[in-house]
């Protein structure tokens, strides 16, 4: 960090030509308000990214490659949604995810289903709030059920199962039809990511990490449960709600 503020004062343009803007980067230019950061809270911004940021993104993985391992006609649309957006060959599966409506739909079941977080942090209320005739005294600690919200029978059909195509329009093709908001500014119907104010920032990106790799591990194998296994959706506790049962996978490279 402190090569980089050197670097940055002294202007060396050889450096600069090689360098990625990081994290870290993003920091240390923010517009000066009354003082800079200083480092022991850019270390502890930096460790706050990475641990809410990780540990949810791949528990989202293992819980919507669980379902696609256990539920194999989804993963079977879905790689063919995939051949038919990139065809077959040896480039990633990057620029073209934005035209694959049923992939999103995978990734949004996947959040709704299993949230890696039931809970949000504890939020409070400013003022007394009246909601539904019940009062919510000024300073109330409020705590969000998401994972039961995701899962209320009132709102979702079938609320256990597993079934992305209600995501889609009625064409089942995603185009035309409401694009589901998934920050909730309109409607909150699940909110994986939190709502309002202190919805998770890193929400754009853990999308775009769950559609990339879901797409890329379907597009290169086949993924089958191991020999003698059954997916268990069985869920425990930790520091996200994890598979009690890890996902246990035996990925075929395909053709
Ligand atoms: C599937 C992946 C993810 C899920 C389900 C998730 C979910 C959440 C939730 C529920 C909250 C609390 C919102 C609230 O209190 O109302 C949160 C906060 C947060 N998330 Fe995420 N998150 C994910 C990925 C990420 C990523 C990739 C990053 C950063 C790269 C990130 C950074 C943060 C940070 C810094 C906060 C605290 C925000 C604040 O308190 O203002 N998250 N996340």
């Amino acid at each position: 960090m402190q090569r980089k503020q050197n670097q940055d004062s002294n202007n060396l343009s050889s450096f600069s030509k090689d360098y990625f803007m990081s994290y870290v980067d993003t920091l240390l230019q923010l517009p000066d308000e009354k003082r800079k950061l200083n480092e022991g809270e850019i270390v502890s911004l930096c460790s706050e990214f990475l641990s809410a940021g990780t540990d949810t993104t791949s528990t989202a993985l293992q819980w919507i490659m669980a379902n696609l391992v256990k539920y194999p006609h989804i993963q079977v649309k879905l790689f063919e949604e995939i051949i038919g957006v990139v065809g077959v060959g040896e480039k990633e599966v990057e620029e073209d995810l934005q035209k694959m409506p049923y992939l999103e739909a995978v990734i949004l079941e996947g959040l709704r289903r299993h949230p890696p977080g039931h809970f949000v942090r504890p939020h409070s209320v400013t003022q007394d709030v009246v909601l539904d005739g019940y009062i919510t005294p000024k300073n109330t600690i409020v705590n969000f059920m998401v994972a039961e919200i995701g899962r209320n029978p009132n709102v979702w059909e079938d609320p256990m199962e597993f079934k992305p195509e209600r995501f889609l329009n009625k064409n089942g093709d995603g185009d035309g039809g409401e694009v589901f908001d998934i920050t909730g500014s309109s409607e909150i119907k699940m909110m994986p990511f939190g709502a309002g104010r202190r919805m998770c920032p890193g929400y754009g990106l853990a999308m775009l990490h769950l559609e990339y790799f879901v797409a890329n591990l379907v597009w290169s194998f086949e993924w089958k449960a191991a020999e003698g296994d059954e997916v268990d959706l069985s869920e425990k506790q930790e520091l996200s709600t994890v598979m009690k049962n890890p996902l246990k996978a035996r990925p075929s490279p395909r053709d």
